[in-house]
């Protein structure tokens, strides 16, 4: 009877493990993202997503073991290249872009805009390529939460417009466009072609992640406008009180209803910590967020604290992640986006066939 000889590469990829339940590593080995060569003893994965942290622990867990399996070092080589996953769009603005995210939230006040920003320049600092769009028609904020309120897009060709570059990422915003009042009394079929306008006649350049902060709610509008952008996942945002959770149970439902891939939910403003003493409060309640999740069988994505520098870093233009100076408000944003990066991978599949978005009648 013949026996197949066990590969040197077959036994190191039994022996990985990652920092979760192994199903990233798996989906990784049936992609054939990882590969080893004997000669150099280097362990090659490519990664479709970024995930410093995810990334450490996986070296950190199997180096060692490996090492004694081979009887000499381990080179790591670790490269990325993010893949667009199931829909996205055909239309020539955005075939650049790989993912799109929105945002949403049911309830109006939650932190979906700086909830949005601080996650979009979390991406970018893991390492991808992202862009911000701010489709909140009613109260865009973009240009002041990115420190940009002066700025006016501009146009290379006369047709499309070249978005704003702030802190590392881009961004367009109804809020260049229009002044606020105008804005304000937009009613539905014209709020969803002003994105459309904004969404399709900007010149964007190659992104890997899309963001989209929604106006806040789920009436008619969000829904005609989730419908008309070519979305990846949504992300729901809300805080851990019951009113703000049973908004954003509607929200779910919505997305839900125009079936568009949820990756989960952020509890924003979940536990107050006093700048003062240090002293932590859960102020609004705890555990709303992944009580929903739970209720919706919905991954929980993580929690981010109720504390005064993310509203004064806002206020001044300059977002929490992007000034970089408070560990203990950063980290949460950047393990909140790489474990939505790698959650889209593990969840979605490859966008196989383009989708066109659909003319607004
Ligand atoms: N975690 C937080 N800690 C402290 N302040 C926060 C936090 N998240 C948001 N804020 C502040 O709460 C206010 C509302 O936030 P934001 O504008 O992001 O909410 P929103 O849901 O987008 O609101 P809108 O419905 O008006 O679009 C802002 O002043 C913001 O700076």
């Amino acid at each position: 009877m013949l026996f197949k000889k066990t590969s040197l590469q077959d036994k190191i990829f039994a022996l990985l493990s990652d920092a979760g339940n192994d199903v990233v590593l798996k989906k990784l080995k049936q992609d054939k993202r990882l590969s080893f060569d004997d000669k150099s003893s280097t362990l090659t994965i490519n990664l479709p997503f970024y995930a410093p942290l995810w990334e450490a622990e996986l070296q950190q867990k199997n180096t060692t073991k490996i090492h004694k399996l081979l009887g000499k070092t381990l080179n790591w080589d670790i490269q990325h290249d993010v893949i667009a996953l199931q829909s996205t769009s055909a239309t020539t603005s955005l075939e650049k872009i790989k993912n799109i995210i929105v945002v949403a939230s049911g309830k109006g006040g939650v932190g979906k805009s700086t909830v949005s920003v601080n996650l979009a320049l979390a991406l970018a600092e893991n390492g991808a390529n992202v862009g911000i769009l701010d489709a909140d028609i009613y109260g865009p904020s973009m240009p002041t939460l990115l420190g940009v309120k002066d700025a006016k897009p501009s146009s290379a060709d006369g047709k499309l417009m070249l978005p704003i570059e702030a802190h590392g990422i881009v961004c367009n915003s109804i809020g260049f466009l229009v002044a606020e009042e105008d804005a304000m009394i937009w009613r539905g079929p014209m709020a969803s072609k002003a994105l459309q306008q904004v969404l399709n006649e900007t010149d964007w350049p190659e992104l890997d992640y899309l963001i989209v902060d929604m106006p806040p709610g789920t009436g008619d509008i969000q829904l005609t406008m989730s419908q008309n952008v070519p979305v990846s996942s949504a992300v729901i945002v809300t805080t851990p009180q019951d009113v703000a959770l049973i908004d954003a149970k509607k929200g779910v439902t919505m997305f839900n209803k125009v079936e568009t891939h949820i990756s989960g939910i952020i509890e924003n403003m979940s536990l107050y910590t006093c700048s003062q003493c240090g002293h932590s409060e859960a102020i609004f309640g705890t555990g709303g967020g992944e009580k929903l999740a739970e209720q919706f069988d919905l991954p929980f994505l993580g929690r981010l604290p109720l504390h005064i520098n993310y509203r004064e870093d806002s206020d001044q233009g300059a977002p929490t992640v992007s000034k970089g100076e408070q560990p203990t408000l950063v980290e949460p944003y950047l393990k909140l986006a790489e474990t939505l990066a790698i959650n889209l991978y593990r969840d979605l599949k490859p966008a196989s066939q383009k989708i066109n978005i659909m003319e607004l009648k």
